[in-house]
């Protein structure tokens, strides 16, 4: 029989953390020894939340030194904000706990801290700022379909909660496009902006905008242009439910792990 997975979840009162805790909840094998919040230290989960009534034995904490080592998790997940992602990230790792951080906002240094921490402690550690299936699909054929289309613009659409712009879906995405096609110049070259921001933000050439929308939950257009033809390739989250089974994967997947892995699409193969 598989060994019981011991989780703790960052974020517990977000919309994310609220989804995984369920989904944490209602996984066989699966655990969840504590929620790391930002506040309601000493409390119990059931009393911060009334939707978490049944989970009345989940304690809270607000130090994750002290949350890591009274509980004692296999695997830290975050869903915060990317400071407190950084810095609990690094406390996990330091602990030898394996980590699952889907906070987007992350920096380039910030993700080269936490890969260099990771992979010198072995320990494993996943980042996606994508954990829906059809979302890494998306980004790989987009990937496939840069190699005939070069030339791309990325529209993401998302709620109006949401704090970073562009998301990290599109700039993995703009990444991954530029392992295909390098970086270039579009559109015409003396294009001026009459105003700024027209024309979206850069990604060496790829320009991405960000629309931001109640009603919306995660939503992105890849759109390929070429002699007399277009291709789009789009990926809709309805209900942040369509995070929870990559989670879980990746759930699993770092128990296996003693290294930094960075996007679903290299545990997907
Ligand atoms: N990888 C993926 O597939 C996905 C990633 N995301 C990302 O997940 C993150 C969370 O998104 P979402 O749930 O919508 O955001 P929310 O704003 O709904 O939730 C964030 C939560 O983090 C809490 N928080 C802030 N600081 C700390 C801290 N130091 N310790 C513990 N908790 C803290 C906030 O508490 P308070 O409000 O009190 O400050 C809040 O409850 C974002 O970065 C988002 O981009 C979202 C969807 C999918
Ligand atoms: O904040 C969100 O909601 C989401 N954030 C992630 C991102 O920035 O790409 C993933 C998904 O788009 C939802």
């Amino acid at each position: 029989m598989e060994e019981t997975i011991k989780i703790t979840v960052a974020g517990p009162r977000g919309k994310m953390g609220k989804a995984c805790v369920e989904m944490v909840a209602s996984t066989p094998g699966f655990q969840l020894v504590s929620v790391l919040d930002r506040i309601n230290d000493g409390k119990r989960l059931n009393e911060i939340d009334p939707q978490f009534s049944r989970l009345p034995g989940v304690p809270v904490f607000t130090e994750p030194e002290k949350c890591l080592a009274d509980t004692k998790p296999d695997v830290f997940i975050d869903l915060t904000r990317p400071e407190a992602a950084f810095s609990h990230t690094r406390t996990a790792l330091s602990f030898g706990v394996r980590a699952v951080v889907g906070t987007t906002g992350l920096t380039d240094d910030q993700l080269a801290e936490i890969k260099a921490l990771a992979d010198r402690n072995a320990v494993g550690c996943i980042i996606a700022p994508n954990f829906s299936l059809g979302a890494v699909l998306m980004m790989k054929f987009a990937r496939m379909a840069a190699k005939f289309f070069p030339d791309v613009e990325i529209i993401e659409l998302h709620h109006d909660q949401k704090r970073d712009a562009p998301s990290g879906t599109s700039i993995q995405t703009a990444r991954m496009i530029l392992e295909e096609r390098g970086a270039k110049k579009q559109g015409h070259p003396e294009e001026k902006e009459l105003m700024a921001g027209a024309r979206g933000a850069q990604i060496s050439g790829i320009p991405v905008h960000s629309v931001r929308l109640p009603g919306l939950i995660a939503h992105q257009e890849v759109i390929f242009g070429s002699r007399g033809e277009t291709l789009t390739i789009r990926h809709d989250s309805y209900d942040r439910k369509s995070f929870m089974r990559g989670i879980e994967t990746a759930v699993r997947a770092v128990m296996a792990l003693d290294r930094y892995v960075y996007g679903m699409e290299n545990l997907l193969q």
